[in-house]
C-alpha cells in the first residue's frame, strides 16, 4: 500500500537530501552523483530571464535502483531517474524545468519515447503539448500529488513544474535508457506555449500564453487519470510494479509496439 511522505513509499530506499547532494541511497542500491541544473543555465527558457531564484534549481539522478535489477534494466533498455526540485520561485514563475522533447530512439525504430512520472513529495504540474512547432496542438497541465502517476506520450514537448513554492518537489520516472533531450523547437519558441506563474492569492498557478506560438487552448486537468491501458496499478509504486512485472514498462523503451495506444492520447 502507498503511504504518505515525506512519505510516500516509492518502493525504494532512495531519499531526497539537500540540493547539493540530491539523494541518499540505502545499502544494495545504486545511483549517480547528481547533475545540477543551475539558474544561470536555464535562464534563457524563463519568461523573465534576469529573475532571482535558488542557485541550484533542480538535481537530477538518472539511473537509480536496486543493484540486482541493473542487468534487467539494461536488457530492457529501461532507466529509472529521480529528480528533486528546490523550494521557492524563479521570480514570478514557479520552480520548473526548461522543457524538451525526448530524442528519437533507434531502439524504438525511430520513435521518440514516453516518460512515466511518479510524484514522491510536494506537488507537480506536468505540462505538455503535442508539438513545439508554431501550432502546439493540445496543451495539458496535469496536477499531480504524492503517489500519483502521469504519462507523457512520445514526441510531446513537456516540462515539470513545482506547484507548491513552500515545499521541494521530488519525483521518480521511468525513461528510455538511451535518453536524450531535444531542445531545438522549444528554444526557437522561447519556451513552451504557456508560462506558469505563481498565483499567491489563490495558492496555485496561473497561465500566460507564449506569444511565439499560434493561439491554442490550455486544457487544465485537475488530476491524472488511471492508465488502465498500460496496466498501471495506482495502489503501488511504479518501481514496485516493475519489480513484480517488468514487462509492464516495455512501452517506455518500445512505444512503437503500442502505436494504437498513443492515438488521441490524453494524459
Ligand atoms: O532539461 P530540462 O528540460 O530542464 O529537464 C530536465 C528534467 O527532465 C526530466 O527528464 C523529467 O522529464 C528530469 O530529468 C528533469 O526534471
Amino acid at each position: 500500500m502507498k503511504t504518505a511522505v515525506s512519505t510516500f513509499d516509492n518502493g525504494l530506499d532512495i531519499q531526497p537530501a539537500d540540493m547539493v547532494t540530491g539523494f541518499t541511497y540505502g545499502d544494495g542500491y545504486f545511483g549517480p552523483t547528481v547533475e545540477h541544473r543551475k539558474l544561470d543555465a536555464i535562464r534563457p527558457s524563463l519568461r523573465q530571464p534576469d529573475c532571482e531564484g535558488p542557485e541550484i534549481v533542480y538535481s537530477i539522478a538518472m539511473d537509480v535502483g536496486k543493484n540486482h535489477h541493473l542487468p534487467l534494466l539494461k536488457e530492457m533498455h529501461l532507466l529509472y531517474g529521480a529528480v528533486t526540485y528546490a523550494a521557492g520561485q524563479l521570480g514570478e514563475e514557479p520552480i520548473r524545468s526548461q522543457g524538451h522533447i525526448h530524442k528519437k530512439s533507434a531502439y524504438a525504430n525511430g520513435w521518440s519515447t514516453p516518460e512515466v512520472y511518479e510524484i514522491w513529495q510536494g506537488e507537480a504540474v506536468i505540462y505538455m503539448q503535442e508539438t513545439a512547432k508554431d501550432q502546439p496542438g493540445r496543451c495539458f497541465a496535469v496536477h499531480a500529488k504524492a503517489g500519483e502517476v502521469v504519462i507523457v506520450p512520445p514526441s510531446w514537448a513537456h516540462a515539470t513544474i513545482s506547484a507548491d513554492p513552500s515545499t521541494p518537489l521530488t519525483f521518480g520516472a521511468w525513461c528510455d535508457r538511451d535518453y536524450g533531450f531535444d531542445y531545438e523547437d522549444v528554444r526557437a519558441h522561447h519556451g513552451l506555449s504557456y508560462f506558469p506563474l505563481v498565483d499567491a492569492e489563490n495558492k496555485g498557478l496561473k497561465w500566460v500564453a507564449n506569444p511565439h506560438y499560434e493561439p491554442s487552448n490550455l486544457i487544465i486537468k485537475k488530476s491524472p487519470r488511471n492508465y488502465t491501458e498500460f496496466g498501471i496499478d495506482p495502489s503501488k509504486s511504479i518501481y514496485q510494479q516493475f519489480e513484480e512485472q517488468p514487462d509492464r514498462f516495455e512501452f517506455v523503451p518500445r512505444p512503437d509496439l503500442y502505436a494504437e495506444k498513443w492515438v488521441n492520447f490524453e494524459p
